[in-house]
């Protein structure tokens, strides 16, 4: 019996050789098992197609959680827990060998017959994987099985149905876990707690008394060694069709009726659906996009995308994307939500900005250039809580406003993309919790928002590189606000 404290189950890692498996996933299990949250009853099976042995596939493994504090024979004891099966997944024969090597293991350790088919590896492998796990007679095991698929799932609505048709084929809904990474960020699940847990955010959540909302998620890196993906990618994709999106819907959704992961997504269904879809020909009003030159970044001279490999030369895709995103619903009615993503900006960090209206009539500020409109930032990294912005009376003779800050600081402090949030959202899906997933409904619906902007900008070539690395971007996202009246605030304190 699988107990929700500590859940026995075998996970099978495709793509175990990869840089995601070593970096996110291997991290993330020990400290699961660290911190008690898997017991001894686990195993996990790492496939790809290198010829290793169990031996350099777990040395790999006690290579990837290294660090000072770790004791050397909680190490050990942790990767005895590894099983390397050398795999091809377009060769049909190996799913007969990987059903041996399961209930093998299963046998060894008591996991009641429970698996996790983790598909860390290349998108246009996933629907081949799901299917032949089903034709092989992997699902049919005496316990429960679940699918956990990395982004990107599919390059736009059409190539995201078709997978989804593929996997669907195989594994219900309710058995398969899209992964945000950014929905297991301690903030990101912060947001709905920071709304619905108190009277004085939620009274005012709206277009009566919020004039508009930022989110920013800014990147020192640039492409790194992910030209290839990248490339096809872009910054819509890669960043806005998910994780930006996400932080939206959780912005701007209804209270759920109960915090189940039923409700909350349905929440989140409706402000996905009742985004404004791009007009071709106002697309310059609303989105502006970017790529990076060369420039400075942390003190060093960097290179733009263009010239970072050969094959990016001349490359025409958006490493930045700045936009207004409306929300045609009562609450939402009036209200951008301004959102900017890139790489190589002056600094990592993201962060929500939500700014109330001023009050009608404003007896310290008198010209509009001295306001200090309230705030409401709520940091998600590199430092995690919120700090809301008010007005107070500057001590001594006079009555004189000034701007004050109120802080609260999480403990933990999320190093840039550290495993925590893996951590939190593998732990999610052993206890079968889909809460801090991505249902279908929330992937179609954000990808025809994304279809309508992509479709708008391939009708124009754009001037790149138009921002110079280790700036926050190009002039045009400023100039998007300003037309409004606002301005973006600043990301650093
Ligand atoms: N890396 C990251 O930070 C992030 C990655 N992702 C997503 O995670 C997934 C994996 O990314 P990443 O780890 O970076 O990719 P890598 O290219 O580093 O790893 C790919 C893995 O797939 C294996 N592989 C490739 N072809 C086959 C095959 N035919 N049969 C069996 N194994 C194969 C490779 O091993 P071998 O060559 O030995 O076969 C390798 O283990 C992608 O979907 C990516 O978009 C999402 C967010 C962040
Ligand atoms: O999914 C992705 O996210 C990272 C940024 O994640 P963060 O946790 O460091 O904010 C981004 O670098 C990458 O391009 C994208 O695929």
């Amino acid at each position: 019996m699988n107990t929700i404290d500590k859940p026995n189950v075998v996970i099978v890692i495709f793509g175990a050789t990869g840089d995601l498996s070593k970096r996110k996933l291997f991290p993330s299990i020990y400290r699961l098992y660290q911190n008690g949250k898997i017991g001894e009853d686990f195993a996990v099976v790492g496939l790809a197609r290198r010829p290793w042995t169990n031996e350099v596939f777990r040395e790999n493994v006690r290579d990837s959680i290294q660090n000072a504090s770790l004791n050397a024979e909680d190490i050990e004891a942790f990767s005895s827990h590894f099983y390397y099966h050398s795999f091809d997944v377009t060769d049909t024969s190996s799913y007969d060998h990987l059903k041996i090597l399961l209930e093998e293991l299963e046998g060894n350790y008591q996991t009641d017959g429970n698996r996790i088919f983790y598909l860390a590896m290349a998108p246009e492998y996933f629907g081949s994987i799901a299917n032949q796990l089903q034709q092989n007679g992997l699902k049919d095991s005496a316990g429960w099985t679940r699918l956990v698929i990395e982004k990107p799932f599919g390059h736009d609505l059409e190539s995201a149905k078709a997978l989804n048709n593929q996997i669907r084929v195989a594994f219900n809904e309710n058995q398969i876990y899209r992964i945000d990474h950014y929905l297991g960020k301690e903030m990101v699940q912060n947001i709905e707690v920071i709304r619905f847990a108190n009277g004085i955010f939620e009274h005012l959540w709206n277009n009566r008394f919020i004039s508009n909302i930022q989110v920013t998620s800014s990147e020192e890196l640039g492409v790194e060694d992910r030209a290839r993906y990248y490339d096809h990618s872009g910054a819509t994709r890669d960043m806005v069709q998910n994780h930006m999106l996400q932080m939206v819907a959780l912005l701007a959704m209804e209270p759920p009726i109960k915090l189940t992961p039923e409700e909350i997504r349905s929440e989140k269904v409706k402000v996905l659906r009742a985004l404004r879809h791009v007009d071709p020909d106002k697309v310059d009003e609303f989105f502006v996009r970017g790529q990076y030159g060369s420039g400075t970044s942390k003190g060093e001279v960097v290179k733009g995308y263009r010239e970072e490999t050969e094959e990016l030369a001349g490359s025409t895709t958006e490493t930045y994307v700045a936009g207004k995103v409306m929300i045609d619903n009562y609450r939402w009615a009036g209200v951008p939500f301004y959102i900017r993503t890139g790489k190589r900006m002056k600094e990592k960090s993201t962060k929500i900005v939500v700014e109330f209206k001023d009050i009608p009539m404003n007896l310290y500020y008198k010209d509009e250039a001295e306001k200090h409109p309230n705030l409401l930032v709520i940091n998600i990294q590199p430092n995690e809580g919120i700090t809301l912005y008010l007005n107070a009376k500057k001590a001594g003779i006079g009555s004189i406003a000034e701007p004050i800050k109120l802080s609260y600081t999480n403990n933990g402090v999320d190093g840039i993309n550290t495993p925590e949030a893996y951590e939190k959202l593998i732990y999610d899906c052993i206890i079968g919790d889909t809460t801090n997933f991505t249902h279908w409904d929330e992937v179609a619906y954000s990808w025809a928002f994304i279809d309508s902007l992509l479709q708008a900008w391939s009708a124009s070539q754009p001037k790149f590189p138009n921002y110079p690395s280790g700036s926050m971007g190009p002039q045009a996202a400023n100039d998007l606000l300003e037309q409004d009246g606002f301005h973006w605030w600043p990301i650093t304190e």
